[in-house]
């Protein structure tokens, strides 16, 4: 398997406060990764700078040539009177003007996300396993072949978090998506992930997900 992410020597302070010291890793294309680490270690810090959104102090990253990437929240945001339904939610960020290849495609994401029977849904009212796998919809409609889930099953229950995970797999098995998964869930990114990270004390550690045994809570 070939690299599809390094990161070299990357140190990232707030002011005065250093989050993460020269850490290194690299992910490989294909792989399922937990990001862990207690509350405040620096993963949506990690991601952000991954994604672009804020610049590291020192050192770099790499994403291979053909990266796309796509990106997953967690619904927080969501107000129950948000008013467009889960298929419009999906096609937000798709042209205003919606030609017949992407309609397909929004009913393809639709099917894929199995929400097809409740596209007309009112994202406000969805429930939220519903909600998240909109928002799986929406960025699979970028075809992205790296996808980063940032505490994603955070505040769904068992079933719904299964549903979204087996999703995840799906498209790890059948699409090769390479998947970086953030969470405080060790038992569900035991049952899903192959390797893990493991951010805390300004540093980080990989390796397999099976032999992850911190007890950080
Ligand atoms: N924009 C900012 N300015 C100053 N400090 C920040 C900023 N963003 C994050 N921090 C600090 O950086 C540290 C890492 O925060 P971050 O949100 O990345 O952690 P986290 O691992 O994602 O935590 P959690 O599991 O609680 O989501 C925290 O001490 C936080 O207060």
């Amino acid at each position: 398997m070939n690299d599809i992410l390094k990161v070299e020597n990357l140190t990232m302070k707030f002011d005065s406060k250093v989050v993460f010291k020269d850490i290194n890793f690299s992910l490989k294309k294909g792989s399922m990764t937990a990001l862990l680490g207690p509350n405040g270690a620096g993963k949506t810090t990690l991601i952000n700078i991954l994604m672009n959104l804020l610049d590291p102090t020192a050192g770099n990253y790499e994403f291979s040539d053909n990266v796309k990437l796509g990106y997953v929240p967690q619904f927080r945001n969501i107000d129950k009177d948000y008013p467009l339904s889960i298929k419009a939610f999906i096609g937000l960020n798709a042209p205003l003007f919606k030609t017949k290849e992407v309609k397909k495609q929004i009913e393809h994401e639709l099917q894929e996300t199995h929400l097809t029977a409740i596209q007309d849904t009112r994202m406000g009212k969805a429930s939220g396993g519903q909600k998240q796998r909109a928002y799986l919809a929406q960025a699979l409609l970028d075809h992205p072949n790296m996808i980063i889930l940032d505490e994603a099953t955070a505040s769904l229950d068992p079933v719904a978090k299964e549903e979204l995970m087996n999703l995840i797999d799906h498209l790890n098995k059948k699409h090769e998506m390479t998947v970086l998964f953030v969470t405080h869930d060790v038992a569900l990114a035991k049952k899903y992930m192959n390797t893990y990270l493991y951010l805390d004390h300004e540093s980080i550690q990989q390796g397999k997900m099976s032999d992850f045994e911190e007890d950080y809570e």
